[in-house]
């Protein structure tokens, strides 16, 4: 018998060194997106090579998107418009940054496709883009629960005589997927497509990344707030012949922390103050909570508390709506600071690779921490160095579970991360990393 995966951490003072970032997640499977529905070949570089990315690359190849590897974190797409497969199978894993944008597009094209994931993604909502793009005029069948994954899609034929109405409290990306896949239908009609947002809004910064990714490939959508989106007749993706693709900012998060709580200096490279991610704005948070924080154009460097030796942070309180996933990053250092902190509305934890509010609390209570939490906030109280237990912490196939708590290992006491290769979704490299910036 195997037993299963694990990583002991021995406990650790000291954080410093440089390092430079996989490329972003979010920005990453966009453009193979892009890319892929433009005119021309682009030539991506620094391409995150994770299982979220290698979904994506493998779905669009099986679409008929021919995509050369040039070298390390470099691919060259050759550019189709529409997909030349007019069916497929695709298995995207646990991504949602590939599921919603390609549910959206397919639809779009209509054709006959099926699309699953992991048993996880088949729990996680999709029936607020589906009923969009089924209203707009797409055909897509639940193949299991209505409501999730796994869909069927059909030959429906997309309307634009009146607005696409798209919900977005549960997650940004049913917004981002229909802007994304807008332009299939405007660049081969004489027709404007303008989505609405029905209510609530959550998680914008990231519609701010698809915008701004899709002026790079020529398509400018006229917005009025978060509201009203349009995609101009006639607008259609041209490549602009070579991206750099940022660092992720969410993965910065941890070694941010690190720096924080560990003295630092950290340097993180590859992603900064001119970054289109809104997980920058962690950087905020760590200011907030007493780090000194140096922003470049392309890095930050931080420096901080040694808390090993009992210096504390800040605590807080505040909505980490607009950063769901440094967010996490955020819940763990509340365990070195001088009170509770509190995360509010940050309801889309739940619907997430695993229901992060649940997780978050079971796992720092393991740690001996206390905890409270609601449906959509938790609050997390610091310890005393006395609190610490050994732990062996559960990581519920969500990569940043194992990455939040490797910060555990700045308390006293010895702390064993379950599946450790759960990281691979977006980092696959992450313990490498973290244990090249921490010291004893
Ligand atoms: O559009 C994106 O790239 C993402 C949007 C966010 O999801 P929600 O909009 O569901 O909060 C974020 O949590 C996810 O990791 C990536
Ligand atoms: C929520 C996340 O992923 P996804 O893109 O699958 O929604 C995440 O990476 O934290």
């Amino acid at each position: 018998m195997t037993s299963e995966p694990k990583l002991c951490l021995s406990p650790v003072r000291l954080a410093h060194g440089d390092v430079r970032l996989p490329g972003s997640k979010s920005i990453s499977n966009r453009v193979l997106l892009l890319a892929a529905l433009a005119q021309g070949v682009t030539r991506l570089d620094g391409l995150l090579d994770s299982d979220d990315t290698r979904v994506m690359l493998a779905a669009l190849r099986q679409l008929g998107v021919v995509v050369d590897d040039v070298g390390p974190a470099q691919v060259d797409v050759h550019g189709v418009g529409r997909f030349p497969a007019a069916s497929g199978e695709l298995f995207l894993g646990n991504a949602g940054t590939a599921f919603r944008p390609l549910t959206a597009a397919l639809a779009f094209m209509g054709g006959d496709y099926r699309l699953s994931g992991v048993p996880r993604m088949h729990e996680r909502p999709i029936g607020d883009l589906a009923d969009a793009l089924t209203h707009a005029g797409a055909e897509i069948e639940y193949l299991g629960n209505p409501g999730y994954p796994p869909l069927a899609i059909g030959r429906g034929r997309i309307r634009t005589d009146s607005p696409i109405r798209v919900k977005g409290s549960v997650s940004s990306q049913f917004l981002t997927a229909i802007l994304l896949a807008a332009p299939i239908h405007t660049s081969q009609y004489d027709e404007a497509i303008t989505i609405e947002v029905d209510g609530e809004l959550i998680s914008k910064p990231y519609i701010l990344i698809t915008l701004n990714l899709m002026a790079r490939f020529g398509v400018h959508v006229q917005r009025e707030g978060w509201q009203r989106f349009t995609i101009p007749a006639g607008a259609a993706y041209g490549s602009p012949g070579s991206m750099l693709i940022e660092g992720d900012a969410s993965s910065a998060s941890y070694f941010m922390a690190l720096g924080a709580i560990g003295g630092g200096p950290v340097v993180v490279r590859g992603v900064g103050s001119t970054s289109i991610q809104g997980d920058i704005a962690f950087a905020d948070t760590l200011e907030a909570m007493g780090a000194s924080v140096l922003r470049r154009a392309d890095a930050f460097e931080i420096s901080g508390m040694r808390v090993a030796d009992g210096e504390k942070l800040k605590a807080f309180d505040g909505d980490f709506n607009l950063i769901p996933d440094a967010a996490m990053t955020a819940a763990m250092l509340a365990l070195f600071a001088d009170g509770p902190c509190t995360l509010r509305n940050i309801g889309s934890w739940r619907v997430k690779e695993t229901d992060r509010i649940h997780a978050m609390h079971t796992e720092l209570v393991k740690l001996g921490a206390k905890v409270e939490s609601g449906p959509d906030w938790i609050r997390v109280y610091p310890m005393e160095p006395g609190q610490w237990r050994a732990a062996s912490i559960a990581t519920y196939d969500d990569h940043r579970m194992a990455m939040c708590f490797s910060l555990a290992s700045f308390g006293p006491a010895p702390v064993t991360i379950l599946d450790p290769d759960c990281v691979v979704k977006t980092f696959p490299d992450y313990f490498s990393v973290f244990h090249s910036l921490v010291h004893a």
